[in-house]
C-alpha cells in the first residue's frame, strides 16, 4: 500500500511552480491527482493507469478500492510498488459503500496534499485518459469545474447499450428540469475540479452515496457561483467487467434530486417573500 506523504520524486517541478500556486496544472499533469474508484476492476485497472501515465506522465493516481472480492486492491498495491516515481497511491476501504463515498474519501486524501486539480475518472476505460488534456486546458483557461460531456456538440457515445443511453439522457433531463442547472451531462463521471471548489462546497454535508453524487457536486458548484464548463468527450462502453449501476442507485438519485429541487424552490420563494 502506498499511503502517506507523496514519495521522493514528487517535488514540485520548477517550471510548474507558478501554475501550482495559481491552481492550475502543468502540461504533463503535474499537481493533478486522478482519483479512480474501483470495485472489481482487476483487469481494467493496470490498463487505465498505464494509459494515464502515457497521457499525463506527471500526474498522480489515487485508487480508492472498496475491498473488491476479485483482488483489485492487491493489483493496485502491486502497481504502486512497481512505480519508481511514487505516482500511484491506494486507499483501501473495508466494504462496498458506493461511488460517492469512495470519491469523498479520495477527495479528502487529495485535499490534505498539495494537488492543484483533482480529477474523477472511471477505471473501466469508459473515459479516455488521452482526452484529459481537454479538461485540464479548460481548467488552465479559468474554469473551476470541467465536466467531460457526452451531450454537448462533439460529445460521443461508443457501444453504450441503448437502454443505458436512454436512462442517462432521461436522468440528465430530469435533473435539469428539477434543479434548473444548465449542465447537459450532470451525471458524468469524468471531471476536473480546481481544488478551491472542493474546499468550498462543504463536502462534510454530502449525503449522496451512489452515482447521484455526481449531480450533487455539480449542483453545489453551480450554486456556489463557480465557473462550471463542459467539454466534449467520447464515452466508450467497458469491454471487461460489469457496471455497478443498480435499482438502489437509481432510486437514490430520483429521490435526492427531487429533494434538492424542492429545497431550492423553497429557498427562492423565501427570498422573494422577504
Ligand atoms: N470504490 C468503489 N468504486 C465503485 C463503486 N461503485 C462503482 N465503482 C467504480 O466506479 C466506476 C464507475 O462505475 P460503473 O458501474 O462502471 O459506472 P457506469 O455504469 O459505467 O456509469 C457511468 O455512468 C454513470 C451515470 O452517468 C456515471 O455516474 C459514472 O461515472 C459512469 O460514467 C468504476 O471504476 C467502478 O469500479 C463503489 O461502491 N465503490
Amino acid at each position: 500500500m502506498a499511503l502517506g506523504e507523496p514519495a521522493a520524486g514528487d517535488e514540485r517541478p520548477a517550471e510548474s511552480a507558478d501554475a501550482a500556486a495559481s491552481g492550475v496544472v502543468g502540461k504533463r499533469g503535474e499537481r493533478a491527482l486522478v482519483v479512480i474508484p474501483t470495485f472489481n476492476e482487476r483487469e481494467n485497472l493496470p490498463v487505465i493507469v498505464g494509459r494515464l501515465h502515457v497521457a499525463l506522465p506527471g500526474s498522480h493516481v489515487l485508487v480508492v478500492d472498496d475491498s473488491s472480492p476479485d483482488g483489485t486492491g492487491e493489483v493496485a498495491d502491486g502497481l504502486a510498488a512497481e512505480d519508481a516515481d511514487g505516482r500511484i497511491h491506494v486507499l483501501h476501504r473495508t466494504e462496498k459503500d458506493g461511488l460517492g463515498k469512495a470519491y469523498l474519501a479520495g477527495f479528502a486524501w487529495g485535499l490534505d496534499r498539495e494537488y492543484a486539480t483533482i480529477i474523477e475518472m472511471d477505471a473501466d476505460g469508459s473515459h479516455a485518459p488521452e482526452q484529459l488534456h481537454r479538461l485540464l486546458d479548460a481548467v488552465n483557461a479559468g474554469a473551476d469545474l470541467v465536466i467531460g460531456s457526452r451531450y454537448v456538440p462533439g460529445g460521443r457515445l461508443v457501444n453504450w447499450p441503448r437502454h443505458r443511453e436512454l436512462l442517462s439522457r432521461g436522468a440528465n433531463t430530469y435533473a435539469r428540469l428539477a434543479l434548473g442547472a444548465r449542465v447537459h451531462d450532470i451525471t458524468a463521471g469524468f471531471r476536473a475540479y480546481r481544488r478551491e471548489v472542493l474546499d468550498k462546497i462543504e463536502l462534510d454535508t454530502v449525503e449522496s452515496a451512489g452515482y447521484c453524487f455526481q449531480i450533487d457536486l455539480a449542483w453545489r458548484a453551480v450554486r456556489a457561483g463557480f465557473d462550471v464548463r463542459e467539454v466534449p468527450i467520447t464515452f466508450t462502453e467497458r469491454e471487461i467487467g460489469e457496471s455497478k449501476m443498480s435499482g438502489g442507485v437509481m432510486t437514490e438519485a430520483f429521490l435526492m434530486v427531487a429533494r434538492w429541487g424542492l429545497q431550492s424552490r423553497l429557498e427562492r420563494f423565501g427570498r422573494r417573500s422577504r
